[in-house]
C-alpha cells in the first residue's frame, strides 16, 4: 500500500476545494476566487488548505478541515500520501523535527466582523493543550469591500490604558464595544500583511478576504459568547474546555500604541527578485517568523524553482500557465492549490495569462 502511494510525491498534486465552517459568516470573495456561481456569503467562510489537522466546531463532521487529493488510487486524504513516506513527502528536517507539514495555509472572507479572540502561543499550547504548536499566524489581504458601508478593518492589540482587571471586566459584562475600545483599529487595503502573534488580541473586521499562513492547529480563545450576527458561541467554542479563567491567560497583556503596533506587527513586503518575467517578493519569512512563510511570484514569462529540500504550497490567487515538472507538463488555473512535495527538486511556471502565485512555506 504505502509504496503506490510513494509516486505521488513526484507530482505536483492539486488538492479539492474544502471549505470550513465557522462562526461568522462569508465566503463569497472565495466564491469569486474560485469562479464558481453563485457567489454565496453562509457559513463555511475559510477555505483550508494543504490541511492535515481537523477543524473544531460544534456537531461537525469528525474530518471537517483535512486536504483531499485526487490520485489513480481515489480520493486520498493530504495526510494519507504524506505518511506513506514522510520524509520524501516533507523533506528530512520537517519529518525528523515534527513528522508533519507544521503549517497551515486558509483562504478567509469574512462578510462580518469576526469575534474578538485570542490564539496560543508555543508555551501556552504546550502546558495547556499539551500540542508542540500554538496559533501564530499571518494575514496578507488579497482584496476588501465595503459591508452596509463599513469601510473593511482589522483590529489588534491593546491600547496603552488597557490593564488585564478592565479586559476581563468587559469579558464578565460582555461589554463588545468597550472590548473593540480597547484594540487598535486598523483600515486595510489588498495588499496589507500582519503578524498575528499568539497571544495578541484580535479580531478580523467585515470585508476582508485575506490569506493566512498559520501554525497547524484550530485553538481559538472568543471573548465575545455571541457574534456580531447573533449566534452563540458555546462555551466549548468560548474557552476549548480550559475554563473562563484559563482563557483569560491567554491574552498576552503588553500595551501598545498605533505605531508601536504597527511596528511590531504590519509588514512590508521586499522585492528577492525580478526580470522582465516575474518579480519573486517575500511577505512574512525568518525575520518575522520560523514557524511559517510566504513569499508571492507575479508571473508573465516563465520563472523556474528550485526545491530546497522541503514541501511546499503553491496557491494559485490568478493567472494561467502550465508547470513544468520531471519532464511532464501540467496546467494551472486560478483557484487551484497544488502541493509540491521536498522529493521535487525543481519546477518551472510558465504562465499564459499573467499570473499571482502565493508560495507558502512551512517551519524553518
Ligand atoms: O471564531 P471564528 O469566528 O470561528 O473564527 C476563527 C478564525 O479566526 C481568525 O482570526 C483566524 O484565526 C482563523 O484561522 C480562524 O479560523
Amino acid at each position: 500500500m504505502s509504496k503506490d502511494l510513494e509516486k505521488y510525491a513526484h507530482i505536483p498534486l492539486k488538492q479539492l476545494n474544502n471549505r470550513v465552517w465557522r462562526t461568522y459568516e462569508g465566503g463569497a470573495l472565495i466564491d469569486r476566487w474560485k469562479k464558481t456561481s453563485p457567489e454565496v456569503d453562509g457559513a463555511m467562510p475559510e477555505e483550508w488548505i494543504m490541511s492535515t489537522v481537523t477543524a473544531r466546531g460544534n456537531n461537525r463532521p469528525e474530518d471537517e478541515g483535512l486536504s483531499l487529493i485526487e490520485t489513480e488510487e481515489g480520493t486520498l486524504p493530504l495526510k494519507e500520501l504524506i505518511n506513506s513516506n514522510v520524509e520524501l513527502y516533507l523533506g528530512k528536517a520537517l519529518a525528523d523535527k515534527f513528522g508533519t507539514t507544521g503549517v497551515l495555509i486558509k483562504m478567509l472572507d469574512s462578510k462580518e466582523r469576526l469575534t474578538v479572540q485570542v490564539h496560543p502561543d508555543k508555551d501556552y499550547a504546550r502546558t495547556v493543550f499539551n500540542s508542540e504548536f500554538g496559533k501564530t499566524e499571518s494575514w496578507y489581504v488579497l482584496n476588501t469591500r465595503e459591508i452596509d458601508g463599513e469601510k473593511p478593518v482589522v483590529y489588534m492589540g491593546f491600547k496603552k490604558h488597557v490593564t488585564r482587571e478592565e479586559w476581563r471586566l468587559h469579558f464578565e459584562n460582555q461589554n463588545i464595544q468597550g472590548m473593540l475600545d480597547c484594540l487598535h483599529k486598523i483600515e486595510v487595503k489588498p495588499g496589507d500583511a500582519f503578524m498575528i502573534y499568539g497571544g495578541v488580541p484580535h479580531a478580523i473586521g467585515s470585508g476582508c478576504f485575506l490569506m493566512e499562513v498559520q501554525e497547524p492547529t484550530d485553538y481559538t480563545m472568543r471573548v465575545e459568547k455571541t457574534t456580531p450576527n447573533g449566534l452563540t458561541i458555546g462555551p466549548e467554542l468560548i474557552h476549548q474546555g480550559v475554563g473562563e479563567e484559563k482563557m483569560l491567560e491567554c491574552f498576552h497583556y503588553d500595551n501598545y500604541t498605533l505605531d508601536e503596533a504597527l511596528d511590531a506587527w504590519k509588514i512590508t513586503p521586499e522585492v528577492l527578485e525580478s526580470s522582465n518575467e516575474y518579480t519573486l517578493r517575500t511577505l512574512f519569512n525568518k525575520k518575522h517568523t520560523n514557524c511559517f512563510g510566504l513569499s508571492e511570484l507575479l508571473l508573465d514569462g516563465s520563472h523556474t524553482i528550485k526545491g530546497n529540500s522541503t514541501f511546499y504550497a503553491a496557491v494559485i490567487y490568478s493567472g494561467a500557465g502550465t508547470i513544468m515538472c520531471n519532464n511532464k507538463e501540467y496546467t494551472f488555473n486560478q483557484g487551484d492549490e497544488i502541493f509540491i512535495s521536498a522529493a521535487i527538486s525543481e519546477i518551472t511556471f510558465v504562465s499564459t495569462e499573467p499570473s499571482k502565485i502565493l508560495l507558502c512555506y512551512p517551519p524553518n
